[in-house]
């Protein structure tokens, strides 16, 4: 397994281009499936959840061929197998993604429960109440969805939850409904960027959706929908990350390939911490910290709001700040999993259910410390860049299944942060002297 090495310390300072989104990428590669004829994408970023759905629609017919530019082809074959299996499915959620569109096309579909990042309670039982409105005969048994529908017919439907609404459920059911016998509407929908990025996807492919980005999205079925071309969007939270980055190191940083206006809450909470951001040029943003940075209240809520997958890095920014910042999250209101590997690096947080109250220590240190999700993996990262010393970040496979070259795009803006086998970093590790572990170890530049 790879760890990372980061020395703090170094104030970052350039500019980075974007990646294309992972969660734009996953439904639509999904979707594909369902169509007649080849889908080329472009922009698909190499991350390790791409590679597990290519293999994952792989084995479910579909001969998908992703090259180093980023451009990727998908030819769905009639006679492919039904069956998600579990040993696929249960690395990323969103291969979850894969049973409205084989139901469709295909008239039924064996999906494995999924997995994904370990963020708290993760029901797909909106996604199933999608898909039986529409007229699927649902079973779950085995640890198996097992759906089955010959023709898929146009419904009413509520997808609210008691966390909002849910993002891949609104893909699965909208993909779905796309090849249903007349209109379906969803209401409560949710309106993420990914799920616009798949509605204009599956129009391209000749599906008849309207109002996708509102929480009321009309789809009139159609017969067929056929290969097309796509550009993916560019990744939010990706840049996201980039930007406080940038932040929490005191230094400046030009996003290039980047769609601000998909980062309004985010540009907001950083304005609002002290940072100057300029978003005047066409898809890039700028970031500079030009003045001591102030704490922040925050929530993380659907989209246009904070999200989530920010919660984390944004967490690592305000554990550096002077004062108390209040972050809570009500999508996921227990994924709070990075505070207590902040805490072995001297930040101060204390989580009270749904929320972390965090004080600002004038300086974190380097510590060992363990990734235990995607963006617990990033904050861990952040403050890694923004520490005293030296950090090692174990188990970064969380990471690499969202970040495409994280650590190339810090390195050329001047980070200090190297991939290392963990197995050969243990061996150094156990020879490591009491001294060091009293006083440790100081940065090197
Ligand atoms: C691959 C992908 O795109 N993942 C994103 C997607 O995950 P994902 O689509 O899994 O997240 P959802 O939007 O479904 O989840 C939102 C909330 O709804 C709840 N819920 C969800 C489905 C359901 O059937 N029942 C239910 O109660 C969840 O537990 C959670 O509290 O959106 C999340 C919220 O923006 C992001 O953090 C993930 O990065
Ligand atoms: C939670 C995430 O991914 P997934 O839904 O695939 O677990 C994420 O991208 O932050």
């Amino acid at each position: 397994m790879d760890m990372f090495v980061v020395q703090g310390g170094r104030p970052l300072a350039g500019t980075v281009r974007v990646s294309g989104s992972k969660n734009a990428t996953l439904p639509i590669m999904a979707a594909a499936l369902a169509a007649d004829g080849e889908t080329t994408l472009e922009n698909v970023p190499d991350l390790v959840d791409v590679r597990t759905l290519s293999k994952l629609l792989q084995s479910l017919g579909v001969a998908v061929q992703h090259d180093p530019s980023g451009r990727m082809t998908l030819r769905p074959e009639d006679d492919g197998s039904s069956t998600a299996d579990y040993h696929l499915v249960r690395q990323m959620r969103a291969s979850v993604c894969v049973l409205g569109p084989l139901l469709a096309r295909r008239g039924h579909a064996c999906v494995s429960l999924p997995g994904g990042c370990n963020i708290g309670h993760r029901p797909i039982d909106l996604h199933l109440k999608g898909l039986a409105a529409l007229g699927a005969e649902i079973e779950v048994r085995g640890g198996y969805v097992h759906a089955v529908a010959k023709r898929l017919r146009g419904a009413q439907i509520y997808l609210g939850g008691v966390n909002g609404s849910t993002v891949t459920g609104t893909c699965n059911v909208m993909s779905a409904a796309a090849l249903a016998e007349g209109t379906t509407v969803i209401t409560a929908a949710a309106c993420e960027p990914e799920v616009v990025a798949l509605a204009r996807f599956l129009n391209a492919m000749g599906a008849r959706i309207t109002g996708e980005g509102t929480p009321r999205i009309e789809i009139e079925g159609v017969q067929r929908i056929t290969g097309t071309k796509f550009q993916i969007i560019p990744d939010r939270v990706e840049a996201a990350t980039l930007l406080i980055a940038a932040a929490i190191t005191g230094g400046s940083l030009t996003l290039e390939q980047v769609w601000p206006d998909h980062l309004t809450a985010v540009i907001e909470v950083l304005k609002e911490m002290g940072c100057s951001i300029d978003s005047a040029a066409k898809e890039t943003l700028t970031l500079k910290v030009e003045r001591p940075l102030r704490p922040v209240d925050l929530t993380a809520l659907p989209y246009p709001g904070v999200p989530t997958d920010v919660q984390a890095q944004l967490m690592a920014l305000a554990c550096t700040l002077p004062g108390a910042s209040v972050i809570r999250d009500m999508v996921f209101p227990d994924r709070f999993m990075h505070v207590s590997e902040l805490c072995r690096m001297g930040a101060q947080i204390r989580q009270q259910g749904s929320m972390a109250i965090v004080n600002g220590v004038p300086q974190l240190t380097g510590a060992h410390v363990m990734a235990s999700d995607l963006r617990a993996s990033a904050a861990l990262v952040l403050a890694g860049l923004a520490a005293d010393g030296e950090t090692t970040i174990r188990r970064i496979y969380h990471l690499d299944r969202g970040y495409e070259q994280l650590e190339a795009k810090l390195e050329a803006l001047g980070a200090d942060v190297t991939r290392v086998n963990e197995r050969a970093a243990g061996l150094q590790l156990r020879h490591v002297d009491d001294s060091e572990v009293a006083e440790p170890k100081k940065k090197s530049a």
